[in-house]
């Protein structure tokens, strides 16, 4: 796969394309606007990264340039300020994400992997030992081959996602798209018109024409990833295009035919959703024709210790660490733990471990699972949201000014260093202290902060994305 980057910083440049390059991608870097205008024409390239600010051409003005002559080349824009504005311009102007400086690899390459149809660098299959999984398997392996629409059910952090991407590759489309979107992380006002696309012009900011998630998936498979959080009004639109098997922009003429695999994950109960009057009955008929679901991995125990071992192996190598192993103690908390976090909540306890640990083991110390390693909430702040924090919080437009670079760190008891992760990182402890006080009970939460539900599950989703252990920390909290 060809990935093409844009920075105009050297050093950043270099630390990028040397990322890239370890997990064998085939990179081409540009300095400039105009240098990846150049590149595009003399190479074929399958993804781009670029900076937003650089002198000259800009990433956004080059997003406009990609969108009309390189419209399948999926473009993701790097920036140094945190800010939802922005986020929301670009992905509306066609970017595929934003991601924002300064980054992680593992961010940048994840990113990748999730917006192109490359499976994942590692091609292995989802661990599965616990009969109760290797049935889930092999009812997966049966029905990939088929066009059946399917909906993975299963708690946060069991795998559907995984388990997707595994029905994808056993598929005859596997060599097409695999595209996913996350229908609880995209705001309500922006999810109809990144499914289906939009034109120039069909709405303020819609400054340039885009393709939805179901053109780019076109002949391959699309994952609606919590299908549950999509509103009654989206759902009617996205039964018409199951249905007709064809799908209009935002503010477009042309109808577009389309051939594409559904998939659908969920992690509440679709049916009892129907029953409370917000999911469609016939929607959720038209996307449970194949029904299947990840027990919780309390509920397959067998499967824990080859899970913990195969993300073992995966980070030692990120983190360039050889032959390190569990020893018994770890292997004894592993499984007497509850994991209301699921194989993430393992995933993240694993990558914890490997940085706290040292020689060739990991012990149950390095582990942390009684919470000795977890997110400092600050207790003797005791955010009882009073004074100055309440002001911040105390409605949706006041909150959501924390997403961006220009809060005051003052008004939120200033720490001063850092910009952006700092900030996420404060937010991140307002969420949990409020959720402490409910008893983790999140509607209870996110009134208290004067949010929305939805609008906390966007920030938790978000905060997962950034690499936060939300599902460790919510748990400790229960
Ligand atoms: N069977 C498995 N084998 C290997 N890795 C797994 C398996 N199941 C889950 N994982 C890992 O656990 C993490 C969570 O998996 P995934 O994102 O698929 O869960 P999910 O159920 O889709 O979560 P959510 O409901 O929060 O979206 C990922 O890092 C994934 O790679």
């Amino acid at each position: 796969m060809k990935i093409l980057i844009v920075e105009d910083d050297a050093t950043l440049r270099e630390a990028v394309q040397d990322t890239l390059l370890l997990q064998d991608y085939n990179v081409i870097a540009a300095q400039s606007g105009e240098d990846a205008i150049v590149q595009l024409k003399r190479h074929e390239f399958d993804f781009i990264v670029s900076d937003v600010s650089m002198p000259g051409i800009s990433g956004h003005e080059l997003l406009n340039y990609v969108k009309e002559h390189f419209p399948h080349i999926p473009m993701l824009l790097v920036t140094a300020y945190a800010s939802v504005d922005k986020a929301v311009d670009a992905m509306q102007n066609g970017a595929i994400d934003y991601l924002v400086k300064p980054f992680e690899p593992n961010q940048l390459i994840e990113l990748i992997e999730t917006h192109t149809c490359k499976a994942p660098v590692n091609h292995d299959e989802p661990v599965a030992v616990d009969t109760g999984s290797q049935h889930v398997l092999a009812l997966a392996r049966k029905v990939a081959n088929t066009d059946s629409t399917i909906l993975i059910s299963g708690e946060s952090g069991t795998g559907k996602e995984v388990l997707a991407r595994y029905l994808h590759q056993y598929s005859s489309r596997e060599q097409m798209p695999f595209v996913a979107i996350n229908c609880a992380a995209i705001p309500e006002n922006m999810l109809e018109a990144t499914l289906f696309g939009h034109e120039k012009g069909s709405f303020t900011g819609a400054v340039a024409s885009a393709p939805g998630k179901f053109e780019q998936a076109n002949g391959g498979t699309i994952l609606l990833d919590e299908i549950s959080e999509m509103d009654l009004g989206l759902q009617a639109k996205l039964l018409r295009v199951l249905q007709e098997k064809e799908v209009e922009r935002i503010g477009g003429r042309n109808i577009i035919k389309l051939d594409v695999r559904v998939l659908a994950t969920t992690n509440r109960s679709l049916i009892d959703e129907v029953k409370a009057g917000r999911f469609r009955e016939d929607l959720y008929y038209r996307l449970s024709v194949f029904p299947l679901q990840w027990q919780p991995l309390r509920q397959r125990k067998a499967d824990i210790i080859p899970l913990a071992e195969r993300l073992l192996k995966k980070h030692s190598r990120k983190m360039q660490k050889q032959n390190i192993l569990l020893d018994e103690s770890a292997k004894q908390v592993l499984l007497s733990h509850a994991w209301p976090g699921n194989v993430r909540e393992l995933d993240n306890a694993i990558q914890r471990a490997l940085i706290l640990q040292s020689g060739s083991k990991i012990t149950q110390t390095d582990l942390g699972l009684s919470g000795e390693h977890l997110i400092d909430f600050e207790p003797n702040r005791n955010l009882a949201i009073a004074g100055a924090d309440k002001q911040c919080l105390d409605n949706e437009s006041a909150f959501e000014e924390i997403e961006t670079a220009n809060i005051s760190h003052e008004a939120l008891g200033n720490k001063s260093e850092g910009i952006h992760v700092d900030l996420k990182q404060k937010e991140f402890e307002i969420i949990l202290d409020a959720l402490r006080i409910h008893n983790g009970r999140k509607n209870k939460a996110a009134d208290h902060l004067g949010i929305s539900s939805r609008t906390l599950r966007y920030k938790l989703a978000k905060m997962r994305e950034m690499g936060m252990d939300v599902d460790s920390a919510i748990a400790a909290i229960r």
